[in-house]
C-alpha cells in the first residue's frame, strides 16, 4: 500500500528524517517516537500534504510527489481519512452535519451510511447536537465517523487520544483497533499502552528509523469509488442553505458591512454631496439675473469715480479699438447671443399711429434674456424691445411682435470732444421682446430693476443711426453673453490679451469658480476618501469572517473539496449576500433619490470584491497550517 524509500527530510539545514524506508501493507500501524523525533514529518508525507522531499514515496504503486492537486482532493475524498490533531471539526455545525461534510462531493445516498456510522461509534444520540458543546471523546468519535463516512482506504490519525483521559484514549485506541480490520490504520501517538495484538510499529529517533516491527496484517484493499467527485451546483446549494443558517452571524456582518459601503458610494456618486459645488454661482444668478454672463466691448470709457479719486491728476478715459470683433465672435460656440449696445437719448416710440414717449433711466442698457422672439438679425432693420416697455404700451408680447415701429430721438456724437446731441429716426420691426431686469444688493436684499430705454437694435440700425449723427469712423459697442461662467472667463481673458477691457464681472465670476473649484477638489478629495474607506471597511469584515473559516475551508480541503469546489460555494454563498444587500440598496436608493441602477451596480461591485477577497482566502489556506498537525502545527 505505503512504500516508502530513502526518504530524507530537512528543514533548512536541519534534518527531520533521514533515508527512511517503510512499507506499510495494511492493518494497525503505530508511529512512535520520542518528540521531535519526526512522527509528524512522516506523517505529512505519507498524507501527500507535504511533497518536498528527497527520496520516493508511493500509494498503491502512485508515486505521491507527483500528484497535482486535483489529484490530492481525490485521493482525500476517496482514499484517505486524516485526523489531525484538535479534532478539527467546523464547530457551528451539528454532529449530523460535520459527518456529511464530505458527501456533498458525490452522488451516493448518505443517510444510510450516516446512521450506520452513529450507532457504530455510538454517538447517535449527539446527532444533532452542536459539536462545541461536545467532550473531547465525543469530538474524536465524530471526526473519526467523518473521516469514515468517504470510506477510506486509510485513516491516519496525528495523536488521536492526546487531549483525552487514559479511559477515553484506551476507547478511542480499541475503536482505531477494530476499524483496522477493514482498512490500514496509520496512528502517531507518544501513548504506548494503546499498542496491542497484531500490529506494526514504526520508531523513530531524531528522523532516523530504528526499529520496524511489522505484524502480519495486510488489509484486502476494496473497490475505490473512480467518480471524478466534485460540488455540483445542487450539492453547492444545499450545503450553502447549511452552513448560511449555521454562521448567519458572519454572513449577516458581510451583508451589513457591503451594504452600507454600496450606500455610501451610491450616495457619494449620485452627486448629492457635491451639490453644493454650483450653488455660489446659481445664487448669483437669481440675485442678478443672467447679465452677470455679459462682456460689454465699447470703444471708450471712463475709469470708475474710486480710480479718479485716488489719482485726481490722472486722465480717466480709456480707448480701444473693438473694430472687427464682432464679426470674429459671431459665431463663436461660447458665445449664447451678440447683443448691440445702443444708448440713445430722448426717444419716442410711434405705434399703431400713437406715440409713447421712453423714460430715460441714465443707464446702459441691460439684456437679461430673450423672452419672446428672437435676438434682433443685424442685417435687417429690426429690433428687440424691453418687456416694460411692451407693457408701458399696452400690448401683450405676441401682440407687438413683428410690428414695424417708429422711433424718433438723438444719439450724442462726441467727435469734437464735447457730446453734441445729433436727431436721429429709423423704423424697425420687432424681433423680440427681453427680459431687461438687474438686481442689486443693498444691504442683504436684492432689488431689482428694468429699464424702458434698454433697446437692443440690429447692426444696420446702429450703422444708419450713427450715419445720421454724423459719427466719424463709428464703432460699435455690442455686448457678449456667455453661454456658461468658465467660456465668460475664457473669452474675458482672452480679449484682455488681445489688448482689449470687456467690461462686465469677471473677478466676482472668478472668485466664485475659484471657489467652485476648490469646493470640487474638496469634494473630490472626499469622494476617494469615502469609496475608499467604504470598500475597505467591506473588504475587513470579509478578511476577518474568512479567517474566522480558514479552519473550516482547510476542513473541506481535507475531505477531498477542490479549489474550484471551495470558490463554487463561496459563490453561491455571496449570491445569496448579494441578493439581500440589493434589497437593503434599494431601500437605501429610494429613501435617498439615488439611482435604482447605481446603487444595484455599486452593491454588485462592493459584493464581487469580497467574493474575489474571500475566494483568495478560501482557496489558499494550507491545511497542514490551518489545522493542527504535530507539535510544529
Ligand atoms: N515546519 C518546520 N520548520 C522547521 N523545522 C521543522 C518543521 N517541522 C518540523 N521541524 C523539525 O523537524 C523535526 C521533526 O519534527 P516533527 O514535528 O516531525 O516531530 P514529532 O516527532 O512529530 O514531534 P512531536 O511529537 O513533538 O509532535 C523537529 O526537529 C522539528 O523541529
Amino acid at each position: 500500500m505505503f512504500e516508502l524509500k530513502n526518504i530524507t527530510k530537512t528543514f533548512g539545514g536541519e534534518v527531520a528524517l533521514k533515508n527512511v524506508s517503510l512499507s506499510i501493507t495494511g492493518g494497525m500501524n503505530y508511529i512512535i517516537g520520542a518528540s521531535g523525533s519526526g512522527k509528524t514529518t512522516l506523517l505529512r508525507i505519507l498524507s501527500s500534504m507535504d511533497r518536498q522531499y528527497e527520496g520516493e514515496a508511493f500509494y498503491c504503486g502512485r508515486n505521491l510527489k507527483e500528484l497535482s492537486d486535483q489529484d490530492c482532493s481525490q485521493f482525500y475524498a476517496t482514499e484517505l481519512g486524516f485526523i489531525a490533531q484538535g479534532f478539527h471539526l467546523i464547530d457551528e455545525l451539528t454532529v449530523r452535519e460535520n459527518i456529511l461534510v464530505p458527501t456533498y462531493l458525490s452522488r451516493n445516498d448518505s443517510e444510510k451510511r450516516l446512521s450506520m456510522l452513529l450507532k457504530k461509534l455510538g454517538i447517535e444520540k449527539l446527532a444533532d447536537q452542536k459539536v462545541r458543546t461536545l467532550s473531547g471523546g465525543q469530538k474524536q468519535r465524530v471526526a473519526i465517523a467523518r473521516e469514515l463516512m468517504k470510506d477510506p482506504q486509510v485513516l491516519i490519525a496525528d495523536e488521536p487520544t492526546a487531549a483525552l483521559d487514559a479511559k477515553t484514549a484506551h476507547e478511542i485506541g480499541a475503536l482505531l483497533t477494530s476499524i483496522a480490520k477493514e482498512r490500514t490504520v496509520i496512528v502517531v501517538t507518544h501513548d504506548i499502552s494503546l499498542i496491542q495484538g497484531n500490529c506494526s510499529v514504526f520508531e523513530l529517533d531524531k528522523g532516523v528509523l530504528i526499529r520496524s516491527d511489522k505484524g502480519d496484517s495486510t488489509t484486502k484493499a476494496h473497490s475505490r469509488s473512480t467518480e471524478n467527485l466534485r460540488l455540483t451546483m445542487r450539492s453547492a446549494l444545499r450545503m450553502a442553505g447549511v452552513t448560511g443558517k449555521r454562521q448567519m452571524g458572519k454572513l449577516l456582518s458581510i451583508v451589513l458591512a457591503m451594504a452600507i459601503a454600496a450606500s455610501c458610494l451610491a450616495v457619494n456618486f449620485s452627486g448629492m454631496l457635491n451639490g453644493s459645488s454650483s450653488e455660489a454661482f446659481q445664487e448669483l444668478l437669481e440675485k442678478q439675473g443672467n447679465s452677470v454672463l455679459n462682456l460689454l466691448l465699447v470703444p471708450s470709457f471712463t475709469s470708475g469715480g474710486e480710480v479718479g479719486k485716488e489719482n485726481p491728476g490722472v486722465p480717466q478715459g480709456v480707448e480701444q479699438d473693438i473694430s472687427g470683433l464682432l464679426e470674429e465672435y459671431q459665431n463663436d460656440d461660447r458665445i449664447e447671443a451678440i447683443i448691440m449696445d445702443a444708448p440713445m437719448e430722448d426717444m419716442v416710440v410711434t405705434v399703431d399711429g400713437k406715440d409713447f414717449i421712453i423714460e430715460e433711466s441714465g443707464q446702459s442698457p441691460n439684456f437679461n434674456q430673450i423672452i419672446a422672439g428672437r435676438i434682433a438679425d443685424n442685417s435687417k432693420n429690426e429690433i428687440v424691445l424691453p418687456k416694460i416697455l411692451v407693457k408701458k404700451m399696452g400690448y401683450t408680447n405676441e401682440e407687438i411682435l413683428g410690428k414695424e415701429l417708429s422711433f424718433v430721438g438723438s444719439v450724442y456724437n462726441w467727435d469734437s470732444g464735447k457730446p453734441v446731441a445729433m436727431p436721429i429716426s429709423f423704423t424697425a420691426k420687432v424681433s423680440g421682446i427681453a427680459d431687461t431686469s438687474y438686481g442689486i444688493e443693498f444691504d442683504g436684499k436684492v432689488e431689482r430693476f428694468e429699464h424702458e430705454d434698454s433697446l437692443f437694435p440690429s447692426l444696420a440700425i446702429m450703422k444708419d443711426i450713427y450715419a445720421q449723427a454724423e459719427k466719424e469712423n463709428p464703432s460699435f459697442s455690442f455686448t457678449i453673453r456667455a453661454d456658461s461662467p468658465e467660456h465668460f472667463l475664457e473669452l474675458y481673458d482672452e480679449l484682455m490679451a488681445k489688448g482689449i477691457v470687456p467690461l462686465g464681472q469677471a473677478e466676482l465670476i472668478r472668485d466664485i469658480m475659484g471657489l467652485k473649484g476648490t469646493a470640487l477638489v474638496q469634494s473630490g478629495l472626499s469622494s476617494a476618501l469615502i469609496v475608499i474607506l467604504s470598500v475597505l471597511a467591506a473588504l475587513s469584515v470579509c478578511l476577518v469572517c474568512g479567517f474566522m473559516r480558514r479552519k473550516e475551508y482547510a476542513v473541506y480541503r481535507l475531505c477531498g473539496y477542490t479549489k474550484n469546489s471551495i470558490v463554487l460555494l463561496t459563490l453561491v454563498e455571496y449570491t445569496g449576500m448579494f441578493l439581500f444587500t440589493g434589497l437593503f440598496s434599494m431601500i437605501v436608493a429610494l429613501l435617498l433619490s439615488v439611482p435604482l441602477w447605481l446603487g444595484c451596480a455599486l452593491n454588485f461591485g462592493v459584493s464581487a470584491f469580497c467574493f474575489a477577497e474571500t475566494c483568495l482566502i478560501s482557496t489558499s489556506v494550507n491545511p497542514l497550517t490551518a489545522l493542527k498537525t504535530g507539535g510544529r502545527g
